[in-house]
Formats: C-alpha cells, structure tokens, sequence
C-alpha cells in the first residue's frame, strides 16, 4: 500500500479547503500526522479538524511533514510565509498561488531546498479539478510523485515544461471556471432577453452548462466533433454559432484575449 503523505497546508479558504477536503475524502494524507495553518478557521473547518483529527493552527515549531502546501493570496505571501520557512527546510514545497514565482517563494521562505509550482482550480472542491504542474529538477522523482499523487486526488494533474508555462495554465484551467460560469450567466440572461421567465431561463442555462461539461468528461469525442453533432446543417445552432464563430471568429478571438489578460496579470504579480 502507498504510504499516506503528512502535509502542513498554509490557507484553508476557498482553494486550500477544496484540496484539503479532497485528501481527505480520497485517503492521500495522514491526517494525524499532518497540520492546517489558517488564523480564519471558520466552524465548518473546525468541526473537519475534530473529525478528522488533524492538528488546526498548532505552533509551527517543530512540525516535520512530507509536504508543505502554501494556498494564501499571493499579495499576503511576503508577510505570512517566513513564519514557515523552518518547516520548508526539511519538506517538499508546493505552492499553489498564482503569480508567485519559485525565486519569491524561495525569498519569502529562506530559500528552501525543494520548491515546486502548482495550479489547480475550483472543480477540485467536486473531484472534477485539472491541475498544472511544475518542479525545477531540484524536485526528484520521488517529489514528483508525492506532488502528482496530492493533486491527483481531486482531478486530472498535467506537468508542463517551464515555470513560465504555470501562467499559462492560470489564464487557461485556474481561471477558466470562471469563463464557462459566465457563460452561463449570459445565457440565461440570453434566454431571458428573448421572454423566458428569468428562473427557467436560469435553470436550462446551468442544466445545460452542467450537461455539456457531463459529456465532455464522459464522451471520448473532441470538443469540436461534440459541437457538430448539436449543430444541424442549415438549422438553429449554426445560426447561433454563425454570430459566435462567423467569418470574424468573435468568441475565440476574444478568448485569446481574455487568456492573454490572466497571463499578463499572473506575470505582474509575480514582480
Ligand atoms: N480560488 C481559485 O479558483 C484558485 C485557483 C488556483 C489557485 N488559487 C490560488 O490559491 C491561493 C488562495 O486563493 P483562495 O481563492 O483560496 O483565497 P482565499 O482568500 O479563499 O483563501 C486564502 C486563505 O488564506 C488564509 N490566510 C490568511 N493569512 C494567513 C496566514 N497568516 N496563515 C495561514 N493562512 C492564512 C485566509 O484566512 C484564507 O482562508 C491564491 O494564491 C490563489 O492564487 C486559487
Ligand atoms: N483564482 C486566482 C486569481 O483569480 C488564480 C486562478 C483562479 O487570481
């Protein structure tokens, strides 16, 4: 049986929480060997504590774990992580925020002797997460292993070649929910502008966000073959996608762009 990993996870909110939960539920971590670190522990994550005995905010003096996980904004890193940097020394560390580069990280921390890069998003919260990874060759295979088997469980883990490269997974799979949810949004609000009630025009709109994203999970068709198989010839969908991919390819134009800006924005905050 694979040993369970020990982790001392810096940032139980939205992100840090959803990964937490998912070790928890998939058996990945020791709990009892492993530490949450996090001043707004809120009922919900107090009660998970209890209820899986791990330790929440204990001291972080002489805590000793296979992997450090930092998940705190990006902004508050410089002044919450020194607190950190004894434990950085002897654990893997993995860093989940956006923007943060491996030189900060390793400024903030005391320059610790394993640094890896990580980017997961919401859907990990569901076990439906995608998570972009990164490991200098600082990180052997033992690491990379310990990293993949962390995010592997709350969804699919994908390495890419260079730190730059976690930039561009942010625009594209850390951010992205936030580009189909509001999809959704504007097409209900579609649906609404053409007379549907405002709740039904919400309730297909997400039913058919959610049915689409069950297929892509499921059906081993591409994407594109998928959307030629909704689109009859001559019929409603091409009218659709005739403003929506026409000659001027407005929708991918624009999420070229929108993908553009999320990566540039990763860059500057990592300045
Ligand atoms: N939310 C996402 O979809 C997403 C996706 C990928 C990566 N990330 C990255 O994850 C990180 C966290 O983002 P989030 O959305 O979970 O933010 P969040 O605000 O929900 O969580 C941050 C948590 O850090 C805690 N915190 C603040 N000071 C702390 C300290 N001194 N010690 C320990 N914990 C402390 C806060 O109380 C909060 O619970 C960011 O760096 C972000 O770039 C987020
Ligand atoms: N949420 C973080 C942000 O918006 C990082 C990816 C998703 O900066």
């Amino acid at each position: 049986m694979t040993k369970e990993i020990s982790v001392a996870l810096v940032g139980a909110g939205a992100m840090g929480g959803a990964l937490l939960r998912g070790w928890l539920s998939a058996g990945t971590i020791d709990p009892a060997a492993s530490a949450v670190f996090d001043p707004a522990a809120d009922a919900a994550l107090k009660k998970l504590a209890r209820r899986h005995d791990f330790a929440l905010n204990p001291s972080p003096e002489g805590i000793s774990v296979d992997a450090l996980v930092l998940a705190v904004k990006p902004q508050a890193a410089a002044s919450v992580l020194p607190a950190y940097a004894a434990i950085a020394r002897s654990a893997l560390v993995i860093s989940v925020m956006a923007g943060m580069s491996l030189a900060a990280i390793g400024r903030a921390l005391g320059d610790p002797p394993r640094v890896a890069r990580a980017m997961p998003n919401l859907p990990a919260a569901f076990g439906a997460g995608v998570t972009g990874l990164y490991a200098p060759a600082t990180v052997n295979a033992h690491g990379r292993d310990v990293i993949d088997r962390l995010m592997a469980a709350t969804g699919e883990t994908v390495w890419v070649r260079s730190e730059e490269e976690i930039d561009f997974v942010t625009a594209v799979s850390g951010s992205g929910p936030a580009y189909f949810f509001l999809l959704t949004e504007a097409l209900a609000e579609a649906g609404a502008a053409l007379g549907l009630e405002k709740e039904a025009a919400q309730r297909l709109a997400r039913a058919t966000a959610s049915g689409a994203g069950a297929m892509l999970a499921a059906d081993p068709r591409s994407p594109a073959d998928m959307r030629k198989a909704v689109t009859s010839p001559g019929g409603t969908t091409a009218a659709a996608l005739g403003v929506l991919d026409g000659d001027a390819k407005a929708l991918r134009r624009l999420m070229k762009e929108a993908a553009a800006a999320a990566a540039k924005r990763a860059a500057e905050l990592t300045e």
